[in-house]
């Protein structure tokens, strides 16, 4: 579908009409980060100051959230069958199927069959078209993700989506207006929902009542890691931006906000479709998958009831990785050790999946295997398995990221119409890279430390069971040497 554009300087008509409020700050062309606000004159708050300018008032009546799609259904009734058929999961899906309708009113020309105009409609004709997230990259852009985290999530994320815009069409056909206006004359497609999508998460904000929700103006300002405002609501439930303490702007310069610090390298490319070196956090997420033979492999992924991964973050100093992986210590323990499932029936004949480690339920508490098997006698030999299975995976994703086959690109030079990756996705793609290579790095030499046996200090090999456990295994091993050794004299024997 072909969404028509307003130009921006239609921007302060629209605002005018919906009672936002503009001081000294206008929406303007950036020279790298598409619209932003720019301060018109110049600007001081003091260090220590409450009374701080603001700069941009949004009416509460504006801010697109879960309970503004609810009073936009109590308007419109054939939203209303929409929203019932297919909404009332999450925030995000409401609010997509609201943007969904909007955007499909705005791209009509002729009065629609269903929905209902309202200050959105417009609203979303002023947003870039392209959006720089991984989602919406070519293939020869994605191929630049090759052995990132990002590969698997860009992966898994589109899949979920074309789900759930499935889902959308199939609840909505039995609707006759939405059949006719959605489907029938196929007003949008996948990709629109893809679009939407990115739209919201780069755009969404977390609001202290509010809570998650679209604002019209606010969702104009440009991140950086030294902001210059903040967003907030007054006693009013207005949406106001407001200028830092202790902040210079000169007339002309940009007003920024901080999109959080917390942020990985991965999560700022994969919400907003850039890195800012200066203020995401240097950590990674991995999935990780049960062993392939493990007989338990699924009741243990069933109990966990949430998508395995390890987490890690390297040390602002750069010389140490610390990673937390709860599935990890699951994974690691068998029934040998003291795990075991067992299906019970309740009363009302349903069937219920429980857990037990060392004959105490802990059904509720899957995510707690790191302590529960603190007072395991072999606690150190389980926690030895866990690292052994943390540096494998890491290992892996280093092999992966390094060896896997970057095409020679060449960046799209503007103006020409080519397949090669734009150069902001080869900037950012190798970045990203970068990053990840050295909290991998730095987490393997970590591990490799607890697990060496070439360290008798460190803490694992110590650990006397440890030592009596390999021991063990050595002088199985070498039984089996001998034993295969005699069979070879065995075969020397009859040959
Ligand atoms: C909330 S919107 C801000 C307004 C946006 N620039 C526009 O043209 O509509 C967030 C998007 O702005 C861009 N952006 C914001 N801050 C940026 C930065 N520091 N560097 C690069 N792009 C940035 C990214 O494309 C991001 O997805």
């Amino acid at each position: 579908m072909s969404r028509p554009d307003l130009p921006i300087e239609a921007l302060p008509a629209w605002t005018l009409l919906n009672d936002i409020t503009f001081h000294d700050v206008k929406v303007a062309e950036t020279e790298e980060s598409g619209y932003g606000l720019v301060s018109e004159r110049n600007l001081s708050t003091q260090e220590e100051t409450f009374d701080v300018p603001t700069l941009i008032t949004v009416p509460h009546s504006l801010v697109l959230n879960v309970e503004c799609v609810e009073e936009y259904a109590k308007e419109d009734r054939n939203f209303r069958q929409l929203l019932d058929a297919a909404g009332h999961q999450s925030t995000r899906g409401d609010i997509l199927l609201f943007l969904l309708v909007q955007t499909a009113l705005a791209s009509r020309s002729s009065q629609p069959a269903a929905g209902v105009s309202n200050p959105w409609t417009e609203y979303l004709k002023f947003l870039p078209a392209i959006i720089p997230v991984p989602t919406l990259w070519t293939e020869d852009e994605l191929h630049l993700l090759r052995g990132t985290s990002l590969e698997a999530a860009v992966g898994a994320k589109l899949s979920a989506l074309e789900a759930e815009f499935d889902a959308v069409r199939e609840s909505s056909s039995g609707i006759p207006c939405w059949n006719e206006m959605l489907w029938v004359e196929n007003t949008v497609s996948l990709g629109d929902w893809i679009l939407l999508d990115a739209l919201y998460r780069s755009r969404c904000l977390e609001l202290p009542r509010s809570g998650e929700s679209m604002v019209p103006c606010i969702d104009m300002v440009n991140h950086s890691a030294s902001p210059t405002a903040y967003y907030d609501e007054n006693s009013k439930d207005e949406v106001v931006l407001s200028m830092r303490p202790g902040t210079n702007i000169f007339k002309g310069q940009e007003v920024t906000i901080s999109y959080g610090d917390t942020k990985s390298p991965a999560e700022m490319l994969f919400s907003y479709g850039f890195i800012d070196p200066g203020s995401t956090a240097q950590s990674l997420v991995l999935p990780l998958e049960p062993f392939p033979d493990d007989p338990l492999a699924k009741a243990k992924l069933v109990a966990f009831g949430e998508p395995p991964k390890i987490h890690m973050s390297r040390s602002k100093d750069g010389t140490t990785v610390d990673w937390k992986s709860p599935f990890a210590y699951l994974m690691c323990v068998n029934e040998e050790d003291g795990l075991e499932f067992r299906v019970l029936q309740e009363t009302d004949g349903s069937r219920q999946l429980r857990v037990f480690w060392q004959d105490q339920d802990v059904t509720t508490r899957t995510t707690d295997f790191g302590p529960l098997i603190q007072s395991h006698q072999l606690s150190a030999i389980l926690r030895l398995r866990v690292a052994t299975v943390i540096q494998q995976r890491l290992q892996d994703q280093l092999d992966r990221l390094t060896f896997s086959h970057i095409p020679d690109v060449q960046p799209l030079a503007a103006g020409y119409g080519n397949s090669s990756p734009r150069e902001a996705c080869i900037e950012a793609s190798l970045l990203l890279r970068e990053v990840e290579r050295g909290i991998l790095e730095t987490g393997i030499q970590s591990l490799e430390k607890q697990v060496s046996a070439v360290d008798p200090s460190l803490e694992l090999m110590a650990d006397e069971n440890v030592v009596a456990y390999l021991g063990s295994m050595e002088t199985a091993e070498s039984d089996l040497a001998n034993q295969e050794a005699s069979n070879e004299e065995d075969e020397d024997d009859f040959s």
